[in-house]
């Protein structure tokens, strides 16, 4: 992230807040113009005001009053301090009826683009390839969509309303230059050069803006490590470290936002200060330089005196919206780097009923595009195969997995399935027909019955017990306190982990999968119910393809065939008895145990 934004970043995230709803956009610059015009007519009608009190009643014929003395004329209207004062109020009940209606465009416009960032933050989210995740964590994509989407909109809410303010600006300085030109020159050079100083010697919004935007990531994830991983906090005795992150992270943040709101007081307060004298000054001159009348004196200084706060106001806003651009702008960055990584592309084939075999043929694989994690991996499962994988931690099992069920792409090599390659097929087909059980399951934070489904909605309730009884769901089901009805938690926490690896095995049994994936899914089940959720998974009169991975190879001594990996390539494939002849890896890795 730049120090500062040059003025054409500055231009570029303006031109994406104004575009974004441009009926909203040209409802509030038509209603701001309509504004600030009637806004100059309320102004100007003082003119002819207080030179028809003056002149007791006398129809005045020249300049404002007269123009003005023209239209009541056209209207056939008496043109009097009683009818002048109604036209005031009429101008000015229209005027903030227009206000009142930018004010709602405002709010809708904020509301929507808050609403929009959040959307778009989430669909992309979800649209997101693996590899993103794994790349950027779930902290800064948590504080994008949920923290910085809010300051965007309030970047929206000060772009408005500065806008709204520069209308009325340009209105009080056409009419002040119409009144009074020489003064007017004079003021808006003083002024120019109060805002020059100002912005010389003040710190840019910006910068303290982006370092809030910062901050708040970093608060983000200090409270993430804190809620998520509270039992390792506790038990690593991490939460002083936490303590210490956070509060360097609010310090920055109380610090940066203290600044903003200081800097902005500072601003407004100077000007109105500057503005104040200036007035005054600009009494001195036009009783000693001019020759004014009053109804014009008195007209140019009512309108200096809206102007005041109108530009201390405006400057003000503008501080604020170089605060908040921060925001907006990686807000809207990280939903384009998400973009950028949209999940795999997929083929539009359907999956053919039965798409056995599925090979591997000579796949390679890297995370970071250096470093090869599988090398021309080779393998084949036909079906009702039980295939599967040994090896020591970090020897590419669990990546064989993940490319099965195309989280990822091989760099090279293809996986095929019926003869084709895999990537032909629709890959929302193609994962239906994979389940894919991970060690570390997600439990959703819904009920049992719900976590069960979810990739099935449609299972009847036969179905639904049966795989319970095949996974071992049903072995605790009526210790729950609701049954199937039991809300599990944030990530299932009010279940064991072996009970969260079988809720999640019977919800992959339930899928209409062909291939089933176990990567370590029993490892946290203690052998006896181990045993009998392979005898259940054996029995199903489904003809799954199985590919496990296990580092208990106590569990796989049945499988067709077995392979053992290291260092991302096959080194042996057998079955369990011919492999510990073979006296290798495996042999090595058995006795181990
Ligand atoms: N998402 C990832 N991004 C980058 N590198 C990864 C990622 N996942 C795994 N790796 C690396 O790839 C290699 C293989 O990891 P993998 O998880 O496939 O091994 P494994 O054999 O399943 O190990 P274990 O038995 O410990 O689960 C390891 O060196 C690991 O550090």
């Amino acid at each position: 992230m730049p120090e500062d934004l040059g003025f054409r970043e500055k231009l570029n995230a303006l031109y994406l807040i104004a575009s974004f709803k441009p009926r909203f956009t040209t409802a509030i610059v038509g209603f701001g113009v309509l504004t600030a015009l009637l806004e100059g007519v309320g102004v100007t009608l003082i003119v002819p005001l207080i030179e028809v009190a003056q002149s007791s009643g006398a129809a005045p014929d020249g300049g404002i009053a007269g123009a003005f003395a023209s239209i009541y004329e056209f209207l056939g209207l008496p043109f009097t301090v009683g009818s002048i004062v109604l036209g005031v109020g009429l101008v000015l009940t229209v005027r903030y009826a227009f206000t009142f209606l930018t004010e709602w465009a405002r709010v809708h416009l904020r509301m929507n683009y808050v609403c929009d960032l959040q959307s778009r933050g989430f669909d992309n989210t979800l649209e997101a390839r693996i590899a993103y995740f794994d790349r950027e964590g779930s902290d800064d994509i948590l504080n994008a969509i949920v923290t910085q989407a809010q300051h965007a909109g309030e970047a929206i809410e000060a772009f408005v309303r500065m806008f709204q303010r520069s209308m009325l600006i340009v209105m009080y300085l056409g009419i002040a230059l119409y009144l009074a030109p020489r003064l007017t020159v004079v003021s808006v050079g003083l002024v120019g050069i109060l805002t020059f100083g100002l912005r010389n010697t003040i710190e840019s919004g910006y910068t303290i803006g982006d370092r809030v935007a910062d901050a708040n990531e970093k608060i983000q994830r200090a409270v993430q490590a804190g809620t998520q991983g509270i039992r390792e906090v506790k038990t690593l005795r991490y939460g002083s470290k936490l303590r210490n992150d956070f509060g360097d992270a609010m310090g920055q943040f109380v610090d940066a936002s203290i600044r903003v709101k200081r800097n902005e007081a500072l601003i407004g307060n100077a000007y109105n200060l500057s503005i104040a004298l200036l007035i005054f000054g600009l009494i001195y001159a036009a009783f000693v330089f001019t020759s004014m009348s009053f109804g014009v004196l008195g007209a140019f200084l009512f309108v200096m005196f809206k102007l005041g706060p109108v530009v201390s106001g405006t400057n003000k806003r503008f501080y604020q919206l170089e605060g908040m651009l921060p925001h907006l702008i990686r807000t809207e960055e990280f939903i384009d780097t998400l973009q950028r990584h949209p999940e795999i592309e997929g083929g539009e084939e359907p999956v053919p009923e039965d798409p056995s075999p599925v090979t591997f043929e000579n796949v390679s694989f890297s995370y970071d595009g250096t470093e090869e994690v599988l090398s021309d991996v080779s393998f084949r499962m036909d079906e009702g195969e039980f295939v599967a994988f040994v090896g020591e931690s970090g020897a590419g099992k669990s990546t064989i997995a993940s490319l099965l069920a195309r989280l990822y792409t091989p760099d090279s090599g293809q996986i095929t399935a019926a003869g084709r390659p895999v990537n032909e097929y629709d890959i929302d087909d193609w994962r239906s027909r994979v389940a894919y059980v991970r060690q570390n399951p997600f439990i959703f934070n819904t009920t049992l019955e719900e976590n069960l489904r979810i990739a099935n909605q449609d299972a009847s309730p036969q179905e639904l017990e049966r795989v319970c009884e095949i996974a071992q769901v049903s072995e605790f089901v009526d210790d729950l306190p609701n049954g199937y009805g039991t809300e599990l938690g944030d990530d299932g926490v009010r279940l064991s982990g072996g009970q969260r690896q079988r809720v999640a095995l019977a919800r992959a049994l339930l899928e209409d999968a062909d291939v089933l994936v176990l990567d370590e899914a029993t490892s946290d089940l203690d052998t006896n119910i181990e045993s009998r959720v392979q005898a259940g998974i054996e029995s199903m009169d489904r003809e799954f393809m199985i590919l496990a991975i296990a580092h208990r190879l106590s569990t796989i001594s049945d499988a067709d065939r077995i392979y053992t990996v290291k260092d991302g390539t096959i080194v042996e494939r057998g079955e369990h008895e011919s492999l510990l002849e073979d006296d290798g890896q495996y042999a090595e890795l058995y006795s181990a145990q």
